[in-house]
């Protein structure tokens, strides 16, 4: 059974019994967890109203804390106890965030690091498969493909990017989760050797709000200090993917899991080669391109005279994109805002424009809160022959998804890819055919 509450999709809902504590704990509950919800919690039902609850998985009957009670249609619990256990539920794999600590002191960022590998990604599935029955009208099972190395490391050592915050006294750690408390940790089990043994414990006060470690696959890693969204400096690093090298500053977007540029620019590529309707003469796109990553996974499909634009927000990434992509005579790279580039072409583009872009393969990869009806309509308008969908938000790409389907476009592939092991966040790439 699936129901919506407040912009959150519900799945698996079934009524549980759940018994309010003692008067000694009146803010505690037991609760039977019934299902998982979008965004790393897991779902319950208390006198019919639903709960989300932190730490906790499908199967398990916990002693949970309420947090937040102010809605009328939902509350938040975090579990202090479990009573019985999923054969699911492992040791936390981030000794800071497990449940042997108050809620209020235990780690944010490893909200599914309590549950083992294999299951979290049967939970992401099932989350992707009902936002697409909810939000796009589509009945598809989807697999969740996991990283070939992160089994034999269990998810672990994984991120090249990991940003730790600074707090009044100069103490460095992550955020406790929906909350700036900053916790001490003494390790970060999710980055990459190279970068947790460069985060600091300490900064002296007021110096910074955060630190970013970043470690490139070429060269060594890099950082970076600042406060509010502005870095102290900035620096150039590589990325390898294959034998391509892109070029990047390093507070620049570039994929989080060491393997994500490689995985995910296979997905692309062997996405366009397999149906054998690329055209690399036609307009093809990049749109949300960044420093050019999945550009030139189609170029890399086309060949040296494939023609295909970059479309990015950031000026400094775009500069990037152009000499990265500077190997394909017909490749280039725009600074633009994506809806307005588009409304740019449909207002401007040629007879003989528009039948290029008819004939186009057009790559999108927009941040989490997905494309949105305005690109999606534009997209429409344009009807590109292919596109395909990079997703890092189950509920936002099946919003846009259910606009295609319903705009004339028909879905081929959809894969699912764990990117992001023992956090709730999952990868998404789907192929669409204009109909
Ligand atoms: C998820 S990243 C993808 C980047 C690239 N495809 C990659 O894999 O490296 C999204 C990119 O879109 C850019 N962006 C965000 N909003 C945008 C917009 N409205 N128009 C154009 N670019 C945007 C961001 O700066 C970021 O580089």
């Amino acid at each position: 059974m699936l129901s919506f509450v407040e912009g959150r999709m519900v799945v698996g809902c079934v009524p549980c019994h759940a018994r309010r504590m003692d008067e000694q704990h009146p803010h505690e509950v037991d609760l039977e967890i019934t299902g998982i919800a979008h965004g790393g919690v897991s779902v319950a039902r208390l006198d019919g109203r639903v709960v989300f609850v932190t730490d906790t998985l499908p199967g398990e009957r916990v002693r949970a804390r309420l947090s937040d009670t102010s809605k009328r249609s939902f509350w938040r619990a975090d579990t202090v106890e479990v009573i019985e256990a999923s054969p699911h539920r492992t040791a936390h794999v981030w000794a800071e965030a497990g449940i042997d600590r108050d809620p209020s002191e235990r780690a944010g960022g490893a909200e599914f690091g309590h549950i083992a590998l294999t299951h979290q990604r049967a939970l992401k599935a099932e989350v992707l498969t009902d936002s697409l029955a909810r939000f796009a009208g589509l009945r598809r099972d989807v697999e969740v493909l996991g990283v070939e190395d992160d089994d034999a490391t269990d998810g672990t050592g994984w991120r090249t990017r990991v940003r730790a915050h600074v707090d009044a006294d100069g103490v460095v750690g992550p955020f406790a989760s929906r909350s700036h408390r900053v916790i001490p940790v003494a390790g970060y089990p999710l980055a990459v050797p190279a970068a947790a043994a460069l985060i600091p414990s300490r900064l002296a006060p007021g110096t910074a709000e955060w630190v970013d470690v970043v470690a490139p696959s070429a060269g060594e890693p890099v950082v970076l200090t600042g406060s509010g969204r502005t870095p102290h400096g900035g620096a150039g690093i590589v990325e390898r993917v294959g034998d391509r090298e892109f070029r990047l500053d390093a507070s620049g977007f570039w994929q989080v899991h060491r393997n994500a540029a490689a995985v995910l620019s296979s997905a692309v590529a062997s996405a366009v080669a397999s149906d054998g309707r690329f055209d690399p003469a036609a307009a093809n796109h990049d749109l949300y391109g960044g420093v050019g990553l999945l550009a030139a996974a189609l170029a890399g499909v086309g060949g040296a005279s494939t023609r295909v634009t970059s479309v990015e927000s950031s000026a400094t990434a775009t500069e990037f994109a152009s000499e990265n992509l500077a190997d394909w005579i017909g490749a280039r790279a725009e600074t633009a805002r994506v809806d307005r580039y588009l409304d740019g072409l449909a207002r401007t583009a040629s007879p003989r424009e528009r039948e290029r872009l008819r004939a186009a393969t057009i790559v999108l990869d927009p941040p989490r809160q997905g494309a949105g009806a305005a690109v999606v309509d534009r997209l429409l308008e344009l009807r590109p022959q292919t596109l395909v969908y990079v997703a890092c938000d189950p509920v936002a790409l099946s919003r846009d998804l259910g606009r295609l389907l319903a705009g004339g476009y028909e879905l081929g592939g959809l894969t699912g890819y764990d990117l992001f092991p023992h956090t709730h966040h999952v990868e998404a790439v789907a192929v669409l055919h204009r109909g």
